[in-house]
């Protein structure tokens, strides 16, 4: 797939990722980053080049697209999971709800939306909640602003919800859109987009990696390979040196609300609700509370309030969730070994 070879630093490595390695650890193996996950193996980068590694049932099965490794020097066989800086999971479809790695080591998540019906601040703030989460430095790209009369207001209407977050006018099938975003795309940053269908993601990500190539002397210009790259499922390079993550799993992502993302999403409320009266206020026609105040007040939206409390309720679900499955499987599991032992009991008699 990909025939040069990188730097360490080109393919996103930290300072702190050495922090995790120990002197044993260099003269055992190497670092490599996984950019496509398979069935049974990964595809990996490094130093050396591109590389297969086949993954058996003894290695971690939650390795995800992102993800740096330590590979045994001898053999590409997979040593360690390196401690990552970001990680997006979801939790997966189905009763189960497992959490579900599906990106890691993101510098910058993308959130799209466009300047139109889609633009939507309750589902911008579910979006903002999950970089948090995650820990990944969200930016809000506003897309077909060249269709729109009032970008202002768009503008505006972020900063209501998020004062400190970067928000991108952009017409994203211009190659100008490239410009405002650079500073997020430089080399060895890692970036992803979220964002519903039809507000340009993928014309974004075309654009990223054809006006770039055109800059570069047009090597990619009119090749179909150059295209291919945006609709490859893993983790590609834009011809600036930013890596772009694609998967399924980040563009079916639903967005679920967890603990240390609201806090950084709603710090507005968060703050508010430390002033209420009473330290268990529900703020919900509690007396004392600072935050029903503020929105009687005008300072606090209503909407952004409703939004929040939705966004709790889901977090305490998903939590109650996950440990209604845990103690499931450890019945299961009781259950399981209880079985086991009837039947060598039997096998034993019938010897
Ligand atoms: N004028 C204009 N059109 C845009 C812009 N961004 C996207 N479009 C158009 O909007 C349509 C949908 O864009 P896509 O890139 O397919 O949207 P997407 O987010 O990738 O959608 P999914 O693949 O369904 O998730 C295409 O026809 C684009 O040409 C923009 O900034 N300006
Ligand atoms: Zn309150």
């Amino acid at each position: 797939m990909h025939s040069q070879t990188f730097t360490l630093f080109q393919l996103g490595w930290r300072l702190s990722y050495s922090h995790d390695l120990t002197l044993q650890d260099f003269e055992a193996g190497y670092p490599a980053r996984v950019v496509g996950v398979h069935r049974n193996a990964l595809s990996v980068l490094s130093a050396r080049g591109a590389a297969s590694v086949i993954l058996s049932a003894a290695v971690e099965p939650a390795i995800t697209v992102g993800d740096w490794l330590l590979l045994e020097m001898e053999a590409p066989r997979v040593l360690r999971l390196l401690a990552r800086q970001s990680l997006i999971a979801r939790i997966a479809a189905g009763s189960e709800r497992r959490l579900q790695p599906i990106a890691a080591n993101l510098d910058t998540l993308f959130i799209v939306t466009s300047c139109n019906d889609d633009f939507n601040l309750s589902r911008l703030e579910r979006y903002l909640t999950l970089a948090f989460e995650a820990g990944v430095e969200p930016v809000i790209v506003l897309t077909k602003a060249d269709l729109c009369g009032d970008v202002g207001s768009y503008l505006d209407a972020v900063r209501t919800i998020a004062p400190a977050v970067a928000c991108v006018p952009i017409d994203a099938t211009s190659t100008a859109c490239a410009e405002p975003l650079a500073a997020w795309l430089g080399g060895g940053q890692t970036v992803a987009f979220v964002g519903s269908s039809g507000v340009g993601k993928s014309t974004l990500a075309n654009t990223l990696v054809g006006s770039a190539a055109r800059v570069t002397g047009g090597i990619r210009e009119g090749d179909a390979r150059g295209r291919h790259t945006t609709t490859a499922r893993g983790m590609f390079a834009l011809p600036s040196g930013a890596w772009v993550i694609d998967t399924p799993g980040m563009r079916e992502l639903r967005v679920g609300a967890v603990e240390t993302g609201m806090n950084a999403a709603f710090d507005d409320i968060e703050r508010l609700a430390a002033q209420c009266r009473f330290h268990d206020c529900r703020h919900q026609g509690d007396r004392g509370c600072a935050v029903e105040q503020a929105v009687a007040a005008g300072t606090l939206d209503g909407r952004r309030l409703a939004n929040y409390r939705k966004l709790q309720r889901e977090a305490a679900q998903a939590a109650r969730s996950t440990k209604e499955r845990r103690e499931h499987d450890r019945h299961y599991g009781v259950l399981n070994r209880h079985a086991q032992r009837l039947q060598r009991e039997k096998k034993g008699r019938d010897y």
